[in-house]
């Protein structure tokens, strides 16, 4: 079968593309609470350093400010714009979960500058973008689509839900390792199976979490196996333990000779005495980060579940193992409470 999607071309001077995605998977750890401030420091001085993409959204997109996945401190269109006013080369691009934003949310964050549309479903369910993938492209917005909990199914079928993104219009698929529970070889076998199976009609990405302390490792196996985008966020601020840390990536890809245009030395600085200072703690290696990286689950309840822990005197590490037991999808954050008040009943019984 034939997409309908034409494959972004990459600027000759990288290899790969790198999007920063702090200023989006970070929002999971800041509770989606930056303010216009540090989105327009964090954005100066990751375009300063030549990265050619930044995520700028709520941590679950597009309409994500809501009661159930925690209120945005600055509305996230205002955040797009001001880091389009910011940026001097670099694309800002947007995420959106079809159902969380709806399309008009895509035509305003366009409007307010953003170039990437990236699109998100459950690593199943590509058909639900289809719409959105087609509007995006309409409107001349290039497309990102991201396949997440990618660990959840066999590259085949990860192959096939990638050719119906291909097909409604999305120029790079990325396996997304929402949980960071992929291994190397099974990131290998899921790129290869994508890009086996998208040819020339989209490029494929990876986006990775750390929660195993692979991110970079596994970024490294994407690239080698065809990835020609990949995610990281400075200083790993994202979800969980955090993205493969941009910094790290570039260091990594200067030594095997993978050209990503991004300064090294600028971008290490920016992690240190930009980035950090706005993060409220380093993401963490710790218990919980690592039940998420074993137990197969979304590094975005890593917040919810530690809030619900606190609530109702249960363990975090414990409810996110059960959550990995119940096979629990984004946007079930609700049945965190549900695993609470179960441990909280056993603890009592
Ligand atoms: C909405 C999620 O946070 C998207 C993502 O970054 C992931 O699945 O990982
Ligand atoms: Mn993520």
């Amino acid at each position: 079968m034939t997409g309908t999607a034409t494959a972004v071309r990459l600027d000759p001077a990288r290899d790969v593309r790198v999007t920063d995605t702090s200023l989006r998977d970070g929002s999971h750890h800041k509770r989606h609470q930056f303010t216009g401030d540090e989105v327009r420091a964090i954005v100066a001085a990751l375009d300063g350093a030549g990265v050619p993409v930044i995520e700028v959204t709520h941590g679950d997109g597009l309409g994500g400010s809501s009661f159930n996945y925690g209120f945005s401190r600055t509305p996230e269109q205002d955040l797009i714009r001001i880091a389009v006013d910011t940026a001097t080369q670099a694309k800002i691009a947007f995420l959106m979960l079809p159902g969380v934003g709806i399309k008009e949310d895509i035509a305003e964050a366009q409007d307010n500058g953003a170039a990437i549309c990236r699109i998100a479903t459950h690593c199943t369910e590509a058909d639900v973008a289809a719409q959105h993938f087609g509007l995006a492209r309409e409107r001349g917005l290039e497309t990102v689509g991201f396949l997440m909990m990618a660990h959840t199914i066999a590259p085949e079928k990860l192959a096939a839900q990638a050719r119906i993104m291909a097909d409604a219009g999305c120029q790079c698929v990325y396996v997304v390792d929402s949980a960071g529970a992929l291994v190397l070889e099974q990131v290998t076998e899921r790129v290869e199976a994508l890009t086996a199976e998208l040819g020339d009609d989209a490029q494929v990405g990876f986006h990775g979490h750390e929660n195993l302390g692979l991110g970079v490792a596994n970024t490294v196996a994407a690239v080698r196996a065809g990835a020609r985008q990949i995610d990281g966020s400075t200083r790993r601020f994202g979800a969980g333990a955090g993205n493969a840390p941009v910094e790290a990536l570039v260091g990594v890809c200067d030594k095997i000779g993978v050209k990503t245009g991004i300064d090294f030395f600028a971008i290490a600085d920016a992690a240190e005495d930009v980035v950090r200072p706005t993060m409220p703690t380093e993401c963490l290696l710790d218990r919980q980060a690592l039940m998420m990286g074993y137990a197969g689950v979304y590094s975005s309840f890593l917040k919810h579940a530690e809030r619900q822990a606190e609530r109702y005197g249960v363990s975090a590490a414990e409810m996110l193992v059960r959550a990995g037991k119940r096979k629990l999808v984004g946007g079930q954050e609700d049945q965190l409470i549900d695993i609470a008040l179960e441990l909280q009943h056993e603890q009592r019984t």
